[in-house]
């Protein structure tokens, strides 16, 4: 009955076009198709991940959370329905639109909509990304991450939490209330941030390669405005990224090297060290940049002396017997 992960995201938008260099030409997605007042998005072996649909605002249009089977979404149908939520089952030809075999449609209550469905449509095609990238880090992961805001989590917490069963990865207290929520190894699928408002905070994507982010990070840079946080590492989840404006005003979150979790095992606890290793410093152009230097370096000397973030062979440690130093020192070989 659980919901398994974050399949695909739609957003609408005022400006098709800009949306299409935007996602093509800095996210890397490949677009294709340019029909129904709308753009689509491939991401990987999918027929479909993200929409979007022209609008007379922008923002989310709706998040689609996947379910195992038919039966999985039934039962979930019944328990939402018990709940009292309004559940409706989605026409055939939305099924069509968004390439699934069957969804389920209903809101949250603030009222984003949600899509609950199974049976995404794959493709033999090969994925032929917008510029040069390795690749999304997607499959039993999802497709990346959502960040609402939120006027108050106790309005949306449980709803998310005790009726679509998300599990509590971690959570802050300040400088402002976040809760981190996990459907599978991916460390948050889902957060939801107490900002007094509603509304799409921003999107993640992850992809294989560091150097994805980092050329990701140029071309960003390349556009005054475009650039909303510098590069960082996050104390939870350890993904490294950068936030893009997209347009429309929420941002996306392009990074790497995001920690896997296991559900089975994992124990929330509140965050006490702050959103970041290093870095997602507001970004405000270059000259500011300078000026900001002296505060940055005594901001990074103080989160120096935090404890390394999870040695994994091969990616964050080299691999056995490629460094003899750290198989001495730090494996204890
Ligand atoms: C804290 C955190 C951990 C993992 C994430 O993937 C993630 O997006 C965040 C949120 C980071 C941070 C925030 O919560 C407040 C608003 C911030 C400062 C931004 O405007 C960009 C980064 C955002
Ligand atoms: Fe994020």
């Amino acid at each position: 009955m659980a919901v398994r992960a974050l399949g695909y995201v739609g957003l609408r938008a005022r400006d098709l076009e800009t949306w299409a260099q935007f996602g093509t030409r800095l996210l890397g997605l490949q677009l294709t198709e340019r029909t129904r007042g709308g753009l689509a998005f491939r991401m990987d072996d999918r027929r479909q991940r993200l929409v979007v649909a022209e609008a007379e605002a922008d923002g989310l249009g709706v998040l689609g959370f996947e379910l195992a089977d038919a039966a999985a979404l039934e039962a979930m149908a019944a328990r939402l329905e018990a709940a009292g939520v309004r559940v409706r089952a989605g026409e055939r030809a939305l099924a069509d639109e968004r390439r699934v075999a069957a969804l389920i449609r209903l809101e949250d209550p603030l009222g984003n909509r949600l899509e609950l469905f199974h049976g995404a449509e794959t493709t033999d095609a090969p994925f032929v990304p917008g510029r040069a990238i390795s690749g999304f880090r997607t499959g039993p992961l999802g497709m990346g991450h959502a960040v609402l805001e939120v006027p108050a989590l106790a309005h949306v917490l449980p709803f998310y939490r005790d009726l679509l069963g998300f599990r509590v990865s971690d959570w802050v207290e300040h400088p402002f209330r976040a809760y981190f929520l996990h459907v599978n190894a991916r460390h948050h699928s889902l957060a939801l941030i107490e900002t007094g408002r509603a509304g799409l905070h921003h999107l993640m994507v992850e992809l294989f390669h560091l150097d994805d982010v980092g050329q990701g990070y140029d071309l960003a840079l390349a556009e005054p405005g475009r650039v909303a946080t510098t590069l960082g590492r996050h104390t939870n989840d350890f993904m490294t990224s950068f936030y893009a404006r997209a347009p429309g005003g929420y941002l996306f979150e392009y990074g790497w090297g995001g920690r896997s979790i296991d559900p089975a095992t994992w124990t929330p606890a509140r965050m006490e060290d702050g959103p970041s290793l290093w870095g997602h410093e507001r970004h405000w152009g270059p000259e500011a940049m300078r000026a900001q230097a002296r505060e940055l370096r005594l901001r990074a000397g103080a989160k120096g002396l935090r404890a390394p973030v999870q040695v994994v062979e091969g990616n964050y440690a080299p691999a056995r017997g490629e460094c003899p130093w750290w198989d001495r020192l730090a494996r204890g070989g």
